[in-house]
């Protein structure tokens, strides 16, 4: 894989996703994998669908890079949108495996926000005590309209978050308001990230993203150490890029 920020077609997604998840595994033996609520997990079940029998899902480790904090049984549950379109449809996942917000911390989104952060520090068997940050294999990340990406919202404090891995939010301007995510150093310290983002109402934004780095915008702060930064677009998405695809 290039070094670099690459755009490259949604439709090469499931490649993609079949070549760092077996490099994953070859590697460590899991595949250490956060996805992202929105659009996501449908996008994520088309890919998987194109490659579904190369798939070792059995050794995939999914955490979520941001969470509503709602009951699993919401529709608003980024859990309840991937365990619909995602984990009921592809039986080889494992349920230990997908790692998921305790549900009796929804009404304190502090708690929440740390127990999530020492579950992943807990599964990188790492100590929590400031020395290491852990690494993903791949971190998938969506985009809304105003350049939002996990729930880092433009001109929010949390971009600013450099002590937590795993921050409460509960002022979102996307409903619901209360949340937790990753923040920059996590997402940054993560081998690959990737940005999944389909349709026209995205065309604008990622032009003064992509294009003219505005940093204003929450999406272009995503910079991982590693340099291997990829955008997943489709023909509208790209539509007023120099080159579109
Ligand atoms: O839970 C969330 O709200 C998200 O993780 C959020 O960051 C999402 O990825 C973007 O808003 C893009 O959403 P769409 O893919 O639906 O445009």
């Amino acid at each position: 894989m290039s070094k670099g920020t690459e755009v490259i077609s949604v439709s090469a997604l499931s490649e993609f996703l079949l070549e760092i998840s077996e490099s994953s595994i070859s590697n460590n033996g899991v595949f250490n994998l956060a996805i992202s609520g929105g659009s996501m997990s449908k996008l994520l079940k088309e890919a998987f669908k194109k490659n579904e029998a190369s798939f070792d899902f059995s050794k995939w480790i999914i955490f979520f890079a941001d969470e509503r904090l709602v009951k699993f049984d919401n529709k608003d549950s980024n859990f309840n949108a991937s365990n619909e379109e995602i984990f009921k449809n592809f039986k080889s996942f494992k349920p230990e495996n997908i790692k998921k917000i305790d549900q009796n911390l929804i009404k304190n989104p502090k708690e929440c926000a740390v127990n999530y952060q020492e579950q992943i520090f807990n599964n990188f068997k790492l100590k929590n005590d400031g020395s290491e940050i852990p690494s993903f294999d791949l971190i998938l990340l969506g985009l809304g309209p105003d350049g939002h990406t996990a729930s880092l919202f433009p001109n929010h404090p949390l971009l600013n978050e450099i002590k937590l891995l795993v921050a409460p939010i509960t002022d979102s301007p996307k409903p619901p308001p209360c949340r937790i995510s990753f923040t920059y150093p996590l997402i940054n310290n993560a081998k690959v990230v990737a940005f999944i983002s389909t349709g026209e109402s995205k065309a604008e934004v990622l032009k003064k993203i992509l294009e003219l780095k505005d940093l204003s915008f929450p999406a272009t702060r995503v910079t991982p150490l590693s340099k291997q930064l990829f955008w997943f677009l489709d023909t509208p998405a790209s539509s007023k890029l120099k080159s579109p695809i």
